[in-house]
C-alpha cells in the first residue's frame, strides 16, 4: 500500500522495551500528531523509522521494506528533523539547507538546478532566505530551528518525520510552520510530527496517535483522542476544550 506501514515495531534500549509492538498505518497526505508524556517513546519511534536505532517489526514506505534498502535510498524516502537543535560548526545557512539534498546527489557533484530550486523553496517556506549567508552558530534558537527544518524540507521526501518542530518558534512562525506542513500534505507528503503543544496538535493534525509507555494507547481524530478523560488520565491535567470553525481548541488549565 502507499504510505507508511508499521507493524509490531519494538525497540529495546538496554534492558528496557522502549517501544513494544507498535502498529499503525499512515496514508499519503495525512498529518499525524504523536503525543504523549515525556519518555513515552515518541522520539524513539521516529528514530527507529529512520534507522538510527536497532528495532524489530515491519516498516514499509510505499510498499518498500525499509530494512532492505540502503541508507541513501531510505533518505530519499524519509526526511527527519531530530529534537536536538545543536549545530557545532559555523556553516552558512544556505549550505546547511543544501545538506538536505545529499541523498539526491552523486558524491562530489555540484548542486544541480533541481537541488538549487529545492533549497530555495525550503528556505522561503521557513523564512530563512535573509539568513542565507549567516553562520548557523550565530542564529537565535528559533532561527536555528527554522534553518534545520528547511534542511529537512529540502530533502523533499514523501515521508517527513519532525520531532517537536514548533519548539522555540514564536507564535507567528509556529502557525507558518503548521501551514507549511499542511501544504506539504496537500501535495501528498505524509507527515508525522511529535508535538507537546496540544492546542497546535488539535488545530492542525488530521489524526492523533497517543503514545504511552512504548505502545499506541489511542489512534483517531483529535477531537476523539484529546478528550477530557484522556488529558486527565495521561497528563493529569484539566483543559478547556471547545470547537471553533469546526476545529478543536484545547487550552490546558491546571492539574487534576
Ligand atoms: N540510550 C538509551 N538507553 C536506555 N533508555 C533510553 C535510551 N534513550 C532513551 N531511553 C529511554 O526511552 C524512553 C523513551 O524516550 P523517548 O525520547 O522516545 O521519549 P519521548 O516520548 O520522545 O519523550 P520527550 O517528550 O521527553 O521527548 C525514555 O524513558 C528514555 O529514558
Amino acid at each position: 500500500m502507499s504510505g507508511l506501514v508499521v507493524q509490531n515495531l519494538s525497540v529495546r534500549l538496554g534492558r528496557r522495551a522502549v517501544l513494544d509492538g507498535v502498529s499503525f498505518t499512515a496514508t499519503k497526505g495525512e498529518m499525524i500528531g504523536l503525543v504523549g508524556v515525556n519518555g513515552a517513546g515518541k522520539s524513539t519511534l521516529l528514530r527507529a523509522l529512520v534507522g538510527l536505532l536497532p528495532s524489530h517489526g515491519t516498516m514499509e514506505v510505499d510498499g518498500v521494506d525499509l530494512r532492505r534498502i540502503s541508507a541513501g535510498e531510505r533518505a530519499r524516502r524519509i526526511a527527519y528533523l531530530p529534537q536536538e537543535r545543536e549545530i557545532a560548526w559555523p556553516i552558512a545557512v544556505a549550505d546547511l539547507v543544501a545538506l538536505g539534498r545529499t541523498p539526491h546527489r552523486k558524491p562530489f557533484a555540484p548542486l544541480a538546478h533541481a537541488d538549487l530550486e529545492a533549497i530555495d523553496r525550503a528556505m522561503a517556506r521557513m523564512d530563512v532566505e535573509h539568513l542565507r549567508a549567516v553562520p548557523a552558530t550565530e542564529l537565535s534558537g528559533g532561527e536555528r530551528a527554522r534553518a534545520l527544518i528547511a534542511r529537512a524540507l529540502a530533502q523533499e521526501a514523501p515521508l517527513l518525520l519532525v520531532d517537536e518542530p514548533t519548539a522555540g518558534l514564536d507564535p507567528g512562525h509556529q502557525i507558518d510552520l503548521m501551514q507549511v506542513l499542511t501544504d506539504l500534505t496537500a501535495g501528498g507528503t505524509t507527515v508525522l510530527v511529535c508535538i507537546h503543544d496540544l492546542a497546535l496538535a488539535a488545530r492542525w493534525c488530521s489524526r492523533i496517535l497517543l503514545v504511552d509507555a512504548g505502545t499506541i494507547k489511542a489512534d483517531g481524530l483529535p477531537e476523539d483522542v484529546l478528550s477530557h478523560e484522556m488529558l486527565g488520565s495521561i497528563y493529569g491535567i484539566t483543559a478547556h476544550i471547545a470547537e471553533v470553525d469546526g476545529r478543536t481548541i484545547i487550552q490546558p488549565l491546571g492539574r487534576v
